[in-house]
């Protein structure tokens, strides 16, 4: 099978042109894609295929090979991959998992719109918001020093997010009143990731409504920079929601699979 593989500030992808529809490779196998000894390694793995109406369809699956929700540094590098394959040029509108998406082309930056979220919980001094996928957010100094993985994995597993199958987990420092460094527990991975998308989204959106963070804000994570900008507010609501950064292509190649 041949695929390619992307990243987006640390966040990798394996993903795979299936607009012939051949693709029918089980959890399992997927996850093998996955694994970074027993195969090609990545925190993801992404189809990519024809949708009528739109430029491509973003299918996502997470590490362990479940279908994921949705993933935005995953769909910035499906919108580069499109881009790369000349499916889109400077604009791309493709349908995911949770809805539609419009994203803007540039050789160094893809800009993914996000969905518009409707609020944020508050549970005592933690947060939590869907921004596609769900996000538990923390507020914490000396976010280098966290125990990210441990404590992500017990807010990832506890009973209270149970019946949305757990929660993604996010660890945030204001640095200043326009940047944030965010570091995340991923669910599907069980692990930190080097950066995770839709959670610097969640962290930005929570940021702006208590912690008193200005828009355009710029984010920091393991694996690079990020920016997030968006219109409303906790109350109306939250639109325009715009995901900023890096997307490349690392490599490709054929894999016996
Ligand atoms: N890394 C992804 C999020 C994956 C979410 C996934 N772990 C789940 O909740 O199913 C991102 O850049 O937004």
């Amino acid at each position: 099978m041949h695929f390619y593989k992307y990243q987006g500030t640390g966040n990798d992808f394996v993903v795979v042109d299936d607009r012939a529809k051949t693709f029918g490779l089980d959890q399992e196998a997927i996850a093998l894609l996955c694994h970074r000894r027993f195969g090609i390694g990545a925190d993801g793995f992404m189809l990519l295929q024809e949708a009528e109406g739109y430029d491509f369809r973003m299918v996502y699956y997470n590490s362990d090979g479940t279908e994921g929700t949705m993933c935005g540094n995953g769909g910035r590098c499906l919108v580069r991959f499109a881009a790369d394959l000349g499916i889109v040029t400077e604009k791309a509108h493709f349908i995911a998992v949770d809805g539609p998406h419009l994203a803007y082309i540039t050789p160094e930056t893809i800009s993914l719109q996000m969905m518009d979220v409707p609020g944020i919980e508050q549970h005592n001094d933690d947060y939590f918001t869907n921004t596609g996928s769900p996000h538990f957010v923390r507020f914490t100094n000396q976010v280098q020093f966290y125990d990210v993985k441990n404590t992500g994995a017990a807010i990832r597993y506890s009973e209270a997010y149970q019946p949305m199958n757990g929660t993604n987990a996010n660890f945030v420092e204001k640095l200043d009143d326009q940047t944030l460094f965010v570091r995340t527990y991923e669910r599907g991975v069980e692990d930190e990731t080097y950066s995770c998308g839709t959670g610097v989204t969640a962290a930005a959106l929570v940021a702006k409504t208590f912690k008193n963070v200005q828009t355009p804000i710029k984010i920091k994570t393991l694996g690079g920079e990020l920016a997030v900008n968006f219109d409303g507010d906790a109350i109306t609501g939250f639109t325009n929601i715009f995901l900023i950064g890096p997307a490349k292509q690392v490599f490709t190649g054929t894999i016996f699979a």
